[in-house]
């Protein structure tokens, strides 16, 4: 099987064509099955997350617990009171934080609302669940640590000289890690005593927690994952840190493009919102109710503002030459970087766009039945990327977007500064999309009005 060098490799091809992409991620799929592994600090369980695991029997039973089990779209109903609850508290923080012309910055807000939903659905929906404010104010610095070093971190990696020059940051970043016990596991032992005290789940919500305490993964990954263990808790500790990250930056930089859509936008997208109650309904979740201009302002949005620019793989050299015909790739493979930013804004395939036009997601439009993950057709957009890789949480994310969406212009009205500075759009170029100015918006409650 083919396997993932833990060494960077030397050569990296930069591929920006969706042709080329779609026949690497899709046809060639055996061979782009697996990311270059980061150098995380020695002794770390690297290859334990669903992220980082080579493709292989530990990926599969990693993944199809996420996915099969906690992340299943039979199960987004369930989790619907908890999103809206989320939404709700961060409506009520934004309006108490907006001064006197109702400016307010949503990053930090929107951050800790959707990392604390995310901790409930780990740990528990209960407020005893051990992840009190302090320890979600200690994970939020993590991530904003994690996400600030990552892309020089990677830049870094190649040399020794430029890991020697940037040995301060590389540090802080390596300490993020040496924090995921400290934080994770008096949380991890706390639900393991509940469960053994109370009966299987505790409070009757099964946790993603709950789910990686029963899992068994492979002992060997070479020999087909026949023999089984348990997961140890630092490698539990390991795939909550995965699993508390993953979605948190996307889904924040996902609204916060949203939430700068135009008056317009904003009012077609509310008298929908408003129309079916959306607050009283229980049990759907908000993307499985029929709001259609809701699912095409999120698709808009992803098309617009992939908050994943990049993603990468890493590759063997005669899969290289045969998928992207690269004559000169060295022996020892190459790192592909596949650009998924530019996919969504192709002239040829989009008119006008740079234009933000939900209608054309809407029935007759260009954008009538493009696919969140693309399949072996043409890819016009591939914000969750494609293949056997693609995102685990694409259900999830969208569920979330589309609820705090939803609940966000139900209950206030969204406009630009008052102090007409405008909004910036600019790009953070790095392996999220921050806008480079955190969103500041004025906000007015509707129902007042
Ligand atoms: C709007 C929200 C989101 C976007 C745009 C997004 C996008 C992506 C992208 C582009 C990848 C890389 C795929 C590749 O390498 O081919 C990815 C991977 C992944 N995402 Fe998401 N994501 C989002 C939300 C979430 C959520 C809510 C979760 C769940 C907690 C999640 C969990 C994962 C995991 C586990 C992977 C690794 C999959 C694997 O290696 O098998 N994502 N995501």
């Amino acid at each position: 099987r083919d396997r993932t060098t833990t060494r960077p490799r030397e050569h990296t091809i930069v591929v920006s064509d969706p042709a080329i992409i779609r026949s690497a991620l899709i046809d060639h799929a055996d061979a782009f099955s697996n990311r270059p592994l980061p150098r995380f600090p020695a002794g770390r369980p690297i290859t334990h997350s669903i992220t980082s695991a080579p493709y292989g029997p530990l990926w599969q039973g990693l993944r199809r617990n996420f996915t099969a089990d906690i992340l299943h779209r039979s199960r987004l109903g369930v989790l619907t009171p908890l999103e809206r609850e989320a939404a709700a508290a961060t409506v009520a923080s934004l309006s108490a934080q907006a001064g006197n012309n109702g400016d307010v910055v949503i990053r930090n807000t929107l951050h800790g609302a959707v990392l604390a939903l995310f901790a409930r659905l780990c740990f528990g929906a209960d407020d005893d669940n051990g992840m009190d404010e302090r320890a979600l104010r200690t994970v939020l610095q993590m991530q904003q640590e994690f996400l600030s070093n990552f892309t020089l971190v990677r830049a870094t990696d190649r040399s020794w000289l430029t890991r020697l020059l940037h040995w301060r940051r590389r540090r802080r970043h390596a300490g993020v890690f040496d924090r995921i016990d400290e934080v994770f596991i008096p949380a991890i032992m706390a639900r393991r005593r509940r469960r053994s005290r109370d009966g299987v789940c505790g409070d009757g919500f099964r946790s993603y927690l709950d789910s990686l305490l029963e899992l068994d993964i492979p002992i060997d990954d070479d020999d087909d994952g026949r023999a089984r263990r348990p997961l140890t808790d630092e490698e539990i500790g390991f795939l909550i840190w995965e699993f508390l990250s993953a979605g948190t930056s996307s889904t924040v930089t996902c609204l916060e493009a949203h939430l700068a859509a135009e008056p317009g936008i904003q009012d077609k997208l509310h008298r929908e919102v408003a129309a079916h109650h959306l607050r009283s309904m229980t049990g759907t979740a908000a993307s499985e109710l029929h709001l259609p201009y809701l699912h095409a302002v999120v698709l808009e949005s992803l098309r617009l503002h992939p908050p994943v620019p990049f993603v990468l793989r890493d590759v063997r050299a005669e899969d290289v030459a045969v998928a992207l015909g690269e004559a000169a790739v060295p022996p020892g493979g190459a790192s592909v970087s596949f650009v998924l930013g530019g996919i969504g804004r192709d002239r040829e395939v989009w008119t006008n766009p740079d234009e933000f036009r939900p209608e054309r997601f809407l029935e007759g439009g260009e954008g009538e039945g493009v696919s969140l993950v693309p399949g072996p057709k043409e890819i016009k957009m591939m914000p969750f990327s494609a293949g056997r890789r693609h995102c685990a949480g694409v259900a999830m994310g969208m569920a979330h977007v589309k609820c705090f969406l939803a609940e966000f212009v139900r209950e206030l009205e969204w406009a630009p500064p008052a102090d007409g500075s405008g909004i910036d759009f600019t790009e953070l170029d790095e392996f999220i999309k921050w806008m480079k100015t955190p969103l500041r918006v004025r906000v007015a409650p509707r129902l007042l009005k």
